[in-house]
């Protein structure tokens, strides 16, 4: 699988709590991948949490942030790179991360609720109703996350292995569809 891939870069997208995060590490050490994630890569450049970014000077100006880290990162190989789950909305954004393998996962919202019902660290669900506002944000941003070249629909009770695994037994086919549309 390493040399099918080529060394290519691994991105994983979806909302907060879906997982990005904790299977990133996992399919990095599967792959004998570096891991990153941007959210920590942002924290330690700006020396700040990503809720004091967000506190301090505001969503956009972390998504400025956000989008000069990945733009940095895409010039590496070999990484599994963990988004932040608003990474899709800029435009700019999907020039690179078209430079690797987009992967969505994909997780039912009660199951998003249930995982960060008690999480204080997501600005964007210090909010009255975090699961009204998980639909929401969900709405606006399905089409986005739809762009990815694979989908992985996740059920509440799949472990973090079995969703590792599960990627890397799609991942073939994604390689396939690429070199087919270059012949
Ligand atoms: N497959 C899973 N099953 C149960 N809990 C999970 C699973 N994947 C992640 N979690 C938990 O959900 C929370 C959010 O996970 P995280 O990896 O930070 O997501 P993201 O980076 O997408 O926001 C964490 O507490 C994590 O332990
Ligand atoms: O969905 C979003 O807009 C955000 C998701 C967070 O990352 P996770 O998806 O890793 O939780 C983090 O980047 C920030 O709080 C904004
Ligand atoms: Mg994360």
């Amino acid at each position: 699988m390493q040399e099918r891939l080529q060394s290519i870069n691994l991105y994983l997208i979806g909302m907060m709590g879906s997982g990005k995060t904790t299977i990133g590490q996992i399919l990095a050490k599967q792959l004998d991948y570096r891991f990153i994630d941007t959210d920590e890569l942002i924290s330690k450049v700006a020396n700040q949490s990503i809720a004091e970014i967000f506190a301090t000077e505001g969503e956009e100006a972390f998504r400025d942030i956000e989008s000069q880290v990945l733009s940095q990162l895409c010039a590496y190989q070999k990484f599994v790179i963990s988004t932040g789950g608003g990474i899709i909305l800029k435009k700019m954004n999907w020039s690179y991360l078209r430079h690797g393998i987009i992967i969505w996962l994909n997780v039912p919202v009660e199951e998003l609720y249930n995982r960060l019902k008690e999480d204080t660290t997501r600005p964007l669900l210090q909010h009255p109703d975090p699961l009204q506002q998980l639909q929401t944000l969900l709405e606006k941003r399905k089409s986005l996350y739809a762009q990815a070249d694979l989908e992985i629909m996740i059920n509440s009770g799949d472990t973090p292995e079995e969703i590792s695994n599960q990627i890397l037994q799609k991942i073939p086919s994604i390689l396939k569809k690429q070199s087919d549309s270059l012949n």
